[in-house]
């Protein structure tokens, strides 16, 4: 049998409802029948997988793959850095999507499951892909900084994060995420906020969100940045106008499909740097984790990443 890379997986438990846990023995025997070594930890709390790819980059790890949803990548992804330097300049990412929404891979064009990440390994492909970097606020009113790979958005998604990741996601990820969006839908009220991109203001008003995207789609499915690709040095910026909640009910099949930039009220625009800001409360979800609110700036970090798949 051919041995193959020596990796190191950062498995959350929880993910998937904490069916991870239960499963990642199989998985794990899986991928060591295919020759691959691999060490795992799992993590023990909300920030642990940032630590521990630290940690494991530290000791001179190089391959890492992320075991749980797009909340666990983007802590790992965050633990490639240090001081805002990356630990490694070997460091390469393969990511194991086993979560409940798991929208970062569709980007990718993964199958999910285990014999679509088998297939990402034994392909061997890689590519440098562009990260978000964000700037935005706690509850304490710190200054906070992070960096993502997938979608950041202000707005109605950064309402609906919050609620989603709230409540059970017993009924999977698709249909917890639009029961929790039509509920934050029906609340939520449009804010007045300013956008600048590359240092221009491109709107201001009262808009529903503005969606800095690198990857295509957010929520459990929904391609909100059709357009969007991870290794071309920009952001996809979507910006929602002041939509009714029953316009954007009756819309959400299209933003499933990624055909709503045709709607009036509708922009995409690209850039490298975005600046958000508002007098009121707006809430911040970057790879569906709500980590904080305005005023937001977001930078891109142009193919800094070695990614698989
Ligand atoms: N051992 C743990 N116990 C509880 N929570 C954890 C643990 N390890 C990590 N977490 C937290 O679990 C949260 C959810 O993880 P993740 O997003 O990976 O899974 P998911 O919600 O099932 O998937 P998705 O985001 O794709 O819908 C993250 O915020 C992470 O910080």
């Amino acid at each position: 049998m051919h041995i193959r890379d020596h990796w190191f997986a950062v498995v959350n438990p929880h993910s998937a409802n904490g069916s991870t846990r239960k499963r990642w023995p199989h998985y794990l025997k899986r991928l060591q029948d295919e020759g691959y070594l691999i060490d795992f930890v799992y993590t023990s709390k909300p920030g642990d997988a940032t630590r521990i790819t630290q940690q494991a980059l530290n000791n001179g790890c190089t391959h890492i793959i992320s075991v749980g949803g797009d909340g666990t990548m983007n802590e790992v992804v965050n633990g490639f850095f240090s001081n805002d330097q990356l630990i490694s300049l070997e460091a390469e990412l393969a990511v194991f999507s086993h979560g409940t929404g798991c929208d970062f891979i569709r980007s990718l064009q993964i199958p999910r499951g285990i014999e679509g990440f088998v297939g990402v390994l034994k392909q061997g492909r890689k590519r440098m892909v562009d990260l978000g970097e964000v700037l935005f606020y706690n509850d304490q009113g710190q200054q906070v900084q992070r960096y993502f790979l997938n979608v950041g958005d202000v707005g109605l998604g950064g309402e609906t994060v919050a609620r989603v990741n709230r409540q059970s996601k017993l009924l999977g990820g698709k249909l917890s995420f639009l029961i929790g969006s039509v509920l934050s839908i029906l609340s939520y009220r449009n804010k007045v906020m300013s956008c600048e991109i590359d240092g221009k203001l491109i709107c201001h008003g009262r808009l529903n969100s503005i969606m800095v995207a690198n990857g295509r789609y957010i929520g459990g499915g929904m391609m909100i940045a059709p357009q969007a690709e991870l290794d071309d040095g920009l952001f996809d910026v979507v910006v929602l106008g002041d939509f009714s909640a029953w316009t954007i009910l009756r819309h959400i099949p299209k933003i499933y499909r990624g055909t709503h930039l045709r709607i009036p009220g509708v922009s995409v625009q690209r850039g490298r740097s975005v600046v958000i800001t508002s007098d009121e409360r707006i809430l911040l979800d970057i790879d569906g984790e709500q980590p904080g609110q305005g005023p937001i700036e977001f930078r891109l970090k142009p193919g800094i990443l070695r990614l698989w798949g």
